[in-house]
């Protein structure tokens, strides 16, 4: 039986978030995963959907590789990443045998499966639900909304970089949103500036700003910009909170900022 937006897996989902980027390794997954942590912080229950097939990143970063899926009466049961049991995550990662086995996938088996994750996992109560998809716009990604459509509020965070603002591919995310009537909560911009492990001084290496440009071109929110900080680049490698163990950090800043930005355009 076909689930409905009142009864399916997702029934109990106050907010869909996708987090899309135009090109891969804008940090795209490294977002989703500190936007889900900074509203844990704040209190929130969030789950986090790892439907970025050809590269799952996200039990690495939350330390849960190797981690049992199991399943019960309603679908599969995401594993919960804290004690608290605030943040569960499902990622193909978990149910893969060889870390490299979707790369070789045709598309109606992605689809399937993006389609299966939807509807089979069971996520109870959350606040927030954050989708963190492939880079660019592809048949995964109708595939996604095509599933998450009838349980709005949906909407999508676009990552960019200072350099990807001026190449045009954040622009194809926008039109992709604006064709398929997804709502832009807004644009991220990663990677802007660094931050000096020494001083903690942020430079901007790069042109900064093409984010927030682009946002009031597009007419849509811009919700910060998030600078390049080798500690966060370390947690993410050792599976270690960065907002927790950083406080005081220019990156934490940014990131708990755009949360708060999250909070206010996605009302309860
Ligand atoms: N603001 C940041 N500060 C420090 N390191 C970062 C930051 N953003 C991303 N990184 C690092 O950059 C690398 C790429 O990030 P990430 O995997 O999140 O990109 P992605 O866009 O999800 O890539 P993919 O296209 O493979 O899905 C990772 O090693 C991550 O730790
Ligand atoms: S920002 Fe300051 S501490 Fe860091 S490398 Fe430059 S001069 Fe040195």
């Amino acid at each position: 039986m076909e689930a409905s937006a009142e009864s399916g897996n997702l029934a109990g989902v106050r907010h869909i978030i996708l987090i899309l980027s135009g090109k891969g390794g804008v940090g795209k997954s490294t977002i989703s995963t500190e936007l889900a942590l900074a509203l844990r912080h704040m209190g929130k229950k969030v789950g986090i959907l790892d439907v970025d097939l050809c590269g799952p990143s996200i039990p690495r970063m939350l330390r849960a590789q190797g981690r049992a899926v199991h399943q019960c009466d309603g679908g599969w049961v995401p594993v919960f990443v804290d004690q608290e049991q605030s943040v569960s995550l499902m990622s193909v990662g978990f149910l893969l045998e060889k870390p490299d086995e979707a790369v070789v996938w045709r598309g109606p088996k992605k689809n399937a499966l993006i389609k299966q994750f939807v509807s089979d996992v069971a996520w109870g109560q959350l606040d927030y639900l954050v989708v963190d998809t492939p880079p660019g716009t592809s048949d995964e990604h109708m595939a996604a909304l095509d599933a998450l459509r009838p349980y709005s509020p949906l909407g999508a965070v676009v990552v960019t970089t200072p350099q990807a603002v001026s190449v045009g591919d954040v622009r194809r995310e926008l039109t992709f949103c604006r064709k398929t009537g997804l709502r832009v909560i807004g644009i991220v911009e990663n990677m802007s500036g660094f931050v000096c492990p020494h001083c903690t001084e942020c430079t901007n290496v790069f042109s900064r700003g093409g984010g927030e440009e682009l946002a009031k071109h597009a007419g849509v929110p811009f919700l910060g910009s998030v600078p390049l900080d080798p500690e966060l680049t370390r947690c993410l490698e050792e599976g270690r909170d960065f907002i927790q163990e950083f406080p005081q950090s220019p990156a934490f800043h940014a990131l708990s900022a755009i949360a708060q930005k999250i909070l206010k355009e996605t009302p309860a």
